[in-house]
Parts: structure tokens; C-alpha cells; sequence
């Protein structure tokens, strides 16, 4: 693919795609271009990534093919202001951020503007993410498939109907931060029985990766996998128990609502 990517912001988010991206080869550093605002960043992520850094948000969205908007939600409306007016011709907007519409977007740059409001997730650091993507209907199959393929150089990518995309942050973009204080919790669990901490995160984690897979790969129903792993008047059953005495389950799920509330 030879279009340059920009990211306005240079984050967390940011990183995560960049590098990823980097990792999976498909682009080359030249192709990446990126805004930061203090110079302590721009040169981080020069020396970093070997990206080309920017100051000037306007110019970055002059040279983009496909450009992220990757800064707080409430940074949006300010950025979106500066840049309009600066884009390139023909360019594909990409939201990351809850909460933001392609109307939201249309409505500043134009209705005939191409816009992918998308929401991708940290573990992308690591070539594991996911991403819910959902194009406006200006963005042509060409556009949306390589759109698809710069997300799968981090991360697997489903299309849905922007409809869906508020709930998304839930089982998503925000969930790798209930697993890692999971983690945290086991890891404490573990420590609280006498095992060093290194090893109860290596443990705890390695847990978590093993039984996202069975869940991924095999397609066994998780309840039999959890059934599986249970056995008469054993360990885990009682494990179990004292989880739902707790309220687990339901903890998620009200933990998944409140990402809905304002
Ligand atoms: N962190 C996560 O796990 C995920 C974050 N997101 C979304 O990604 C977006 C970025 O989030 P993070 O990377 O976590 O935040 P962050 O705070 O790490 O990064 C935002 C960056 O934007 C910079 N910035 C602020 N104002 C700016 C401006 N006017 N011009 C240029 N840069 C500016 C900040 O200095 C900061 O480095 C947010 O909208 C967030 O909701 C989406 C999915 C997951
Ligand atoms: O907390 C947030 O707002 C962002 C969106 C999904 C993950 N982090």
C-alpha cells in the first residue's frame, strides 16, 4: 500500500496502532506521520519509531491518505476545527473514539466526506487487537478493504453497522483493562499463598491467553469449557462458587453498562 497514514495525537492509541503496524511490516516508516504536542514526544516517537513528526495538526491532515483521529474525545471538536479546511483531497477519516458519529464528522468536514469510525483496542501493542470498524457509505469496497488491512497489521477486524458502535467500548476497547486488574487480582491471590510475584504474573497471564484461545479456537461453548475444567467436589467448582457468591458475573455485566453512562 503506498498511502501515508497520519495520526493526529500521539498517545497510547497511537502508539499502539504505530507500532504494530511497524511490526507487521506492511507499511514502512515512511509512510507514518504523526502530531504531538511538546517536543519531548516528537522527539520520543522520532527516536521510537522513526516516524516523521509533526507539531502542526493541519499539516499532517495535509498529507494524509488516511488519517486517525487519535486524541481524548473532548479534544475532538478543537482539532477537528483546526484541521478542517486542510484535508487531502480524497482522504478517509478514522475515529477512534466513543461516543463520536460519523455525523459528528460530516457535519464539520461535509456530507460527502469519507469517514471510518472504528474502535480498536490497546493489546494492538502486541499485533492482538481488535477492531470494530463502520464506514460511511462514501468510502468505496477499495477504500474499506485497505482500511481493513492497515487494522489487520495490529489486530482482527470485524465490519458492523454504526448502530453497534456504542456498545463496542465495552466488550473491547475497554475490556483488556478488567482482564489485567484480573490479572492483578490473581497475581495478588497467588502472592497472598506464598508464590513470587514474577511467577504469579506469568501464571495468571498465561492462564488468560491459554483460555482466550480454547475460547477463539475451538469454538467450544465456554460453559463447557468451564464444565470441563471443574471437577466433582474439586478445586475449581468451589472457586466458582465463592466467584458467584460475589457476584462475578453480574459485576461484569454492570461494569459493561456503566460504560454507557454519562
Ligand atoms: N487507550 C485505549 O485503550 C483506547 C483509546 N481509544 C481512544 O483513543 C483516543 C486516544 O486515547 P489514548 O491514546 O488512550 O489517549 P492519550 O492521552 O494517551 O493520547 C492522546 C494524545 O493526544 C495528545 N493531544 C492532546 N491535544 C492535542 C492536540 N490538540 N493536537 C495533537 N495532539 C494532542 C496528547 O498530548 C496525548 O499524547 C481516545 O479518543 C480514546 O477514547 C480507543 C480505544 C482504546
Ligand atoms: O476509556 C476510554 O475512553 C477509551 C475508549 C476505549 C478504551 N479506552
Amino acid at each position: 500500500m503506498d498511502k501515508n497514514i497520519g495520526f493526529i495525537g500521539s498517545g497510547k492509541m497511537a502508539q499502539a496502532m504505530i507500532g504494530g503496524m511497524l511490526e507487521s511490516r506492511m507499511v514502512d516508516k515512511n509512510q507514518i506521520l504523526a502530531s504531538a504536542l511538546t517536543t519531548r514526544t516528537i522527539n520520543w516517537m522520532e527516536e521510537r519509531y522513526g516516524i516523521e513528526m509533526f507539531r502542526d495538526n493541519k499539516k499532517v491532515a495535509s498529507e494524509s491518505d488516511y488519517l486517525f483521529f487519535a486524541v481524548k474525545p473532548y479534544v475532538y471538536p478543537e482539532v477537528i476545527e483546526e484541521v478542517k479546511g486542510h484535508l487531502k483531497k480524497g482522504s478517509i477519516i478514522i475515529t477512534i473514539a466513543p461516543g463520536v458519529s460519523i455525523k459528528d464528522i460530516t457535519d464539520v468536514f461535509g456530507e460527502h466526506t469519507k469517514v471510518v469510525r472504528s474502535m480498536p483496542n490497546t493489546p494492538s501493542f502486541v499485533g492482538e487487537g481488535m477492531t470494530v470498524i463502520s464506514p460511511n457509505e462514501h468510502v468505496s469496497d477499495q477504500e474499506q478493504g485497505e482500511v481493513i488491512k492497515i487494522f489487520q497489521a495490529f489486530s482482527q477486524v470485524e465490519v458492523m453497522d454504526e448502530k453497534q458502535m456504542d456498545a463496542i467500548p465495552a466488550i473491547s476497547g475497554s475490556s483488556p483493562a478488567y482482564v489485567y486488574v484480573m490479572i492483578e487480582a490473581m497475581a495478588d491471590g497467588a502472592v497472598k499463598q506464598g508464590i513470587p510475584r514474577r511467577q504469579a504474573y506469568r501464571l495468571a497471564s498465561q492462564a488468560v491467553l491459554g483460555a482466550a484461545k480454547m475460547v477463539r479456537d475451538t469454538d467450544i461453548h465456554p460453559g463447557e469449557l468451564k464444565d470441563q475444567v471443574c471437577t466433582p467436589k474439586g478445586t475449581t467448582i468451589k472457586a466458582i462458587a465463592a466467584l458467584e457468591e460475589n457476584g462475578f458475573r453480574n459485576s461484569i455485566i454492570k461494569a459493561m453498562d456503566a460504560t454507557r453512562e454519562e
